[in-house]
């Protein structure tokens, strides 16, 4: 494995440091409602001020289509300052004359953060010109937004192109960390992929029935599980047209011996709401209006009996709309169990995402966890053994 180049070797002083952070933060009404990630990337913005760089913050958040003053990343340059204790800068825009103005305004050991990258659609086609467009404001790149790694994006990948390019301090720390748990894992291996972004996620899973034990299946993801064995979801998120390749993910698992655990009931409700009148079903009954928000009770059990078999978990993505009151109780019981495990040394848990983490937060066990990463698909993608762009670009230079 080729070592990356750190901030142990970057000459920062009086430089503009284009810093790639992931910022893409679980905000309810308008605030961040967990600040992990934040708290995870203070140490390299401190270390590149208080060694006199500029640090000038790259960050997407959300999946917007174009400018969109909901994504904006204004009420998290507020969140990030106050967590720093520092004033933290905001520019309208990541490229052109405005982050021009605020980059040229900066003094050693000022910091900046620019709008939302995927403001420009350039951001995700990693597009050359936007990336020399993002280049003109820096003289070197960090990266420390392990999270999006697995995007070969112009802020996460293309940068690395044209600029000296070094691992900041999360991002060292989040592989080295990843790499010693997890590298030799004690078996039975069980995963727990649940969670909201079924497309990008979904896929994965016929890699990663290939590396675990068991592989449990929550959340969002599971609809469109429980839709390809032809059973009624609903309302629920589910995503039609990747049944085959939900059935052609069983069909893997079962040819590398990785037990596939689904839910046999579920926390239904009309609408997406905190409070909305629920009820528990057989995933064999759930009816035509209703929403599958949670696990229920009896799979919260299977699924505790599995983590009594397991000697490492690995887990992205929680089972319920946790965010809502009473459908965060699946994720709770199952997050609650884990750590318990892990207290009384019997498990190894590693767990990582925006949303898992702030669920186990949520759960109040954020730090009984062996590990938390704030990386939920990069993580997985890792796992899965596959190179990560954005770190692979820290490697080559
Ligand atoms: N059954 C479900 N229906 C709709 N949303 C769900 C369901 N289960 C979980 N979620 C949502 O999934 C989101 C987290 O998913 P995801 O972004 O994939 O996780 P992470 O950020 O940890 O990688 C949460 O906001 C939660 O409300
Ligand atoms: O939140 C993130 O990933 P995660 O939800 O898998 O933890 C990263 O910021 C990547 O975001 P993306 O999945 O919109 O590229």
């Amino acid at each position: 494995m080729t070592a990356f180049r750190t901030l142990d070797s970057a000459n920062v002083a009086n430089k503009r440091v284009l810093l790639r952070v992931d910022l893409n933060v679980p905000m309810e009404n308008g605030k961040v409602s967990d600040a992990t990630r934040i708290e995870r990337v203070l140490p390299t913005i401190r270390e590149i001020a208080d060694k006199g760089g500029k640090v000038v913050l790259l960050a997407h958040f959300g999946r917007p289509k174009g400018p969109d003053p909901k994504e904006s990343l204004r009420p998290v340059a507020a969140a990030v300052a106050a967590h720093l204790g520092r004033p933290v800068g905001f520019a309208e825009d990541c490229v052109g004359p405005t982050a021009k103005a605020a980059v040229d305004a900066m003094k050693p050991g000022d910091i900046v953060l620019l709008e939302n990258t995927r403001f420009h659609k350039e951001e995700e086609k990693n597009d050359p010109d936007f990336v020399k467009d993002l280049a003109d404001n820096g003289d070197i790149w960090v990266s420390d937004a392990f999270s999006a790694a697995h995007r070969a994006h112009a802020s996460t990948e293309g940068l690395g192109h044209v600029l000296p390019a070094y691992a900041g301090r999360t991002m060292q720390a989040e592989v080295e960390a990843l790499a010693k748990a997890l590298e030799a894992p004690q078996r039975p291996v069980l995963a727990v992929v649940g969670g909201a972004k079924v497309s990008s996620k979904l896929e994965l899973l016929g890699n990663l029935v290939k590396k675990v034990d068991i592989l449990v299946i929550g959340g969002g993801m599971a609809n469109t599980f429980l839709a390809a064995q032809g059973k009624a979801v609903g309302k629920s998120l589910c995503e039609r047209d990747l049944l085959d390749t939900a059935r052609s993910i069983l069909e893997t698992a079962k040819g590398a011996g990785c037990e596939i655990v689904l839910p046999i009931d579920v926390t239904v409700a009309s609408e997406f709401k905190a409070h909305a009148p629920s009820k528990v079903v057989s995933v064999d009954a759930v009816g035509a209006d209703d929403m599958i928000l949670d696990i229920g009770p009896s799979s919260v059990e299977v699924v505790k009996g599995k983590l009594a078999q397991a000697k490492t978990l690995v887990w992205n993505g929680p089972f319920g709309a946790f965010e809502l009151e009473p459908f965060d109780k699946g994720t709770n019981a199952v997050a609650q169990e884990a750590a318990r495990l892990t207290k009384a040394g019997k498990l190894l848990s590693v767990a990582g995402g925006g949303d898992t983490v702030s669920a186990l937060n949520h759960a109040g066990v954020g730090e009984d966890f062996s590990y938390v990463s704030t990386a939920g698909g990069a993580f997985l993608e890792w796992l899965e053994g596959k190179a990560l762009p954005g770190v692979e670009i820290l490697r080559q230079r």
